[in-house]
């Protein structure tokens, strides 16, 4: 294939999970856990895919390599399409493009000297001379920093480190040409986890590979990828080289991520973020941008003059309302006010509203006035156990392009794009 095409080509990949119910397992549902990613690997770099744990990096690693079958998209490596490959193509393509795996210790089985099992792709592939093969083991033992004589230990004579090298020198032996590396030293300790990585990068250079490197750890990848996809409930919602995103992050998700982690440069100031909550469920996920009901920057009505922070809790009581993945246990906080427990003082009886304000850390009082006045009359509704009145409520008052529409992808610079409304407001400002 000639130099330009890229070595994976990742395009609308979705894989979904049914969701089913009863003795006939009827489909109830789905698990959107990759919902249409692009991605590309060249030959000779690293790409990184980050995101929070169930952001779905995995799930797509699997379906890339035809692990899992894709529920739609293409996938062409080297030019060819996957899913068009038969058994010998895909045999070929196992062979050629290996994944790596977070724990190594369960991918060796522990009655097999580590020479075996490093072997073992060999004899998949057709290798019968054992002199040979032994020769082939030793050689990529020391390619990737252990002693040839590691061939005749067994895994638990091993460390963590030695274990992942390891497991790399037998992705390796059958040279291929593309390593995923699904979290390959998050196991590991992090006095080992740079000696791994600067390994993986000494091999990307040494011998040409594409390696797609996935982690939930931003250090990881800003310390060896040369671009990086950051995924947030199955869609990528920003991409470009690593300086780029990390350097001038677009998209709120990606720059509350690198809030996140603590900064080694102290010339490099970075507000901190608190990204509430969890990711939200993969079977239900929120409409619009996916990332509204978490995302520190959602787009607010103009009309009221709110704090950031008061805006961003009002804004998730209402999320929480509509129906999102965590719920709001009115009952229990009415019990609570009935039976005169959790106010912080002696006083009078609190109401329900009152105490589902403190619940959601908002203030007695909203500084808009027009804000306070819908607040009161959701409240009072929730309270009232009008759960959707209350939601109409506050959607009415409240509601953000964020939750309506999806935004599209916008290209910022060379390769840089992201996803999000605050970038299309920018836009038509120009
Ligand atoms: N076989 C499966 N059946 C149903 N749902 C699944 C399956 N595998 C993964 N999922 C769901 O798909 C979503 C994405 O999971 P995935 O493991 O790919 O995420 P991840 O970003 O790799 O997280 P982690 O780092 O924790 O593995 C999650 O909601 C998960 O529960």
């Amino acid at each position: 294939m000639s130099a330009e095409t890229p070595l994976l080509d990742v395009r609308a990949l979705v894989k979904h999970y049914p969701v089913t119910e009863g003795v006939w397992s009827r489909e109830v549902g789905r698990v959107r856990a990759v919902d249409g990613i692009d991605l590309t690997v060249e030959r000779g770099e690293t790409v990184g895919l980050v995101g929070e744990s169930g952001c779905g990096k995995s799930t797509a690693a699997r379906a890339m390599l035809r692990i899992e079958e894709p529920t739609g998209g293409t996938v062409r490596f080297d030019g060819e399409d996957v899913t068009d490959y038969d058994r010998e193509g895909l045999k070929r393509f196992r062979r050629r493009a290996q994944l790596i795996l977070q724990d190594p210790a369960s991918s060796f089985d522990p009655r097999r000297s580590i020479g075996q099992s490093v072997a073992e792709p060999l004899a998949v592939h057709g290798m019968s001379d054992r002199h040979r093969r032994r020769r082939l083991v030793e050689a990529t033992l020391e390619r990737v920093g252990l002693s040839p004589d590691a061939a005749d230990r067994y895994p638990h004579e091993l460390s963590g480190g030695e274990k992942q090298r390891a497991a790399l020198a037998r992705a390796l032996i059958v040279d291929p040409d593309l390593l995923v590396a699904d979290e390959p030293v998050s196991a590991l300790d992090t006095s080992v986890q740079a000696d791994v990585l600067e390994l993986l990068d000494r091999l990307r250079s040494e011998l040409g590979l594409g390696v797609l490197l996935i982690s939930h750890d931003l250090r990881v990848i800003r310390e060896v990828c040369d671009r990086v996809a950051v995924m947030y409930l199955g869609e990528i919602v920003e991409s470009g080289p690593i300086d780029a995103v990390f350097g001038d992050p677009q998209h709120p998700y990606t720059r509350a991520l690198l809030a996140s982690v603590p900064i080694p440069d102290p010339t490099v100031s970075r507000p901190s973020v608190d990204l509430l909550g969890t990711v939200p469920d993969a079977a239900d996920p929120p409409s619009g941008c996916r990332f509204h009901t978490r995302c520190p920057e959602v787009i607010r009505p103009e009309e009221y003059d709110l704090d950031d922070d008061v805006w961003r809790r009002v804004h998730r009581l209402r999320t929480r309302l509509s129906g999102g993945s965590e719920s709001i246990d009115v009952d229990a906080v009415r019990t609570r006010v009935a039976a005169g427990t959790g106010s912080d003082d002696d006083g009078p009886a609190e109401s329900v509203s009152a105490a589902l304000k403190r619940e959601f850390e908002l203030p007695q009082r909203l500084s808009d006035p027009g804000a306070d006045a819908v607040l009161d009359r959701a409240l009072e509704r929730l309270a009232s156990g009008e759960r959707e009145a209350a939601a109409e409520v506050l959607t009415s008052a409240f509601g953000t392009v964020c939750e309506r529409d999806a935004p599209a992808t916008r290209s910022l610079s060379a390769d840089h794009e992201a996803a999000c409304h605050l970038l299309e407001d920018e836009r038509d400002a120009d």
